[in-house]
């Protein structure tokens, strides 16, 4: 990682720290002022959009059905697989809590990224203390892609959108399978919201009529 200058800030993203147990202790030896910014998502949307990345790679797994469930018939979730193990966020923030206090820490809702691109970034440069650069001008709807993209980013003067990898159309999902995975979620997400102060209303979602989700 390159030094940091008077004026700069240092940003690193991983998203898998998040839910890597020894990854709390460590960053903390290393910097503990450090701030920590953390995107959530519907978790039932999120393990969906996990196992559609997975599927693009490896095309003959089995289906997102078979794999949510240890047995179906009883309706036991295998909270071991890691496309819904990563969406029981109290959990992984319990490990973090041990190290950091909830001020160095940002939620950004996955949801508010893509009906509000601009009061998410609003809200992420008053964490880092940043004059509000980033505003509504930078971004515009773009209807093909069904996402918000940037107008003109930094490097050239053509509008740039994100990959082809990134808004994918999720597969159909059993929807008794999804209102199991509400169901499954609802205790930790609750328990999310209470240890972050931030109610994300991903239980309103529950028709599949969840903004930004194609599900
Ligand atoms: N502006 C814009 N354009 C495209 N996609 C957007 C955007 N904002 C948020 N999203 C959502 O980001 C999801 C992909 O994020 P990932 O977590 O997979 O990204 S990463 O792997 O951490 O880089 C991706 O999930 P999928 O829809 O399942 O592909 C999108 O829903």
């Amino acid at each position: 990682m390159p030094s940091t200058l008077e004026g700069q800030i240092t940003m690193e993203k991983t998203p898998s720290y998040f839910v890597t147990n020894s990854a709390p202790k460590r960053i903390h030896m290393m910097a503990r002022d450090i701030k920590l910014i953390i995107v959530v998502r519907n978790p039932v949307t999120r393990a969906i959009s996990d196992y559609t990345q997975t599927l693009s790679k490896r095309p003959e797994i089995p289906t997102f059905e078979v794999l949510a469930f240890k047995n179906r018939t009883l309706g036991l979730i295998d909270a071991s697989w890691s496309a819904l193990r990563i969406g029981i966020y109290a959990l992984h923030l319990e490990s973090w809590m041990q190290y950091f206090p909830l001020s160095q820490m940002h939620f950004v809702s996955g949801e508010g990224l893509i009906v509000d691109p601009a009061g998410e970034m609003a809200k992420v440069q008053d964490f880092l203390g940043l004059k509000r650069i980033v505003t509504d001008k930078h971004f515009y709807f773009n209807k093909t892609k069904g996402f918000p993209c940037l107008k003109k980013p930094e490097d050239s003067s053509t509008p740039r959108c994100l990959g082809k990898s990134k808004g994918r159309t999720h597969p159909k999902i059993d929807p008794d399978v999804i209102r199991r995975l509400h169901k499954f979620y609802k205790p930790f997400n609750m328990m999310f919201y209470q240890m972050t102060g931030q109610n994300f209303q991903w239980e309103l979602e529950e028709d599949g009529a969840s903004p930004g989700s194609r599900d």
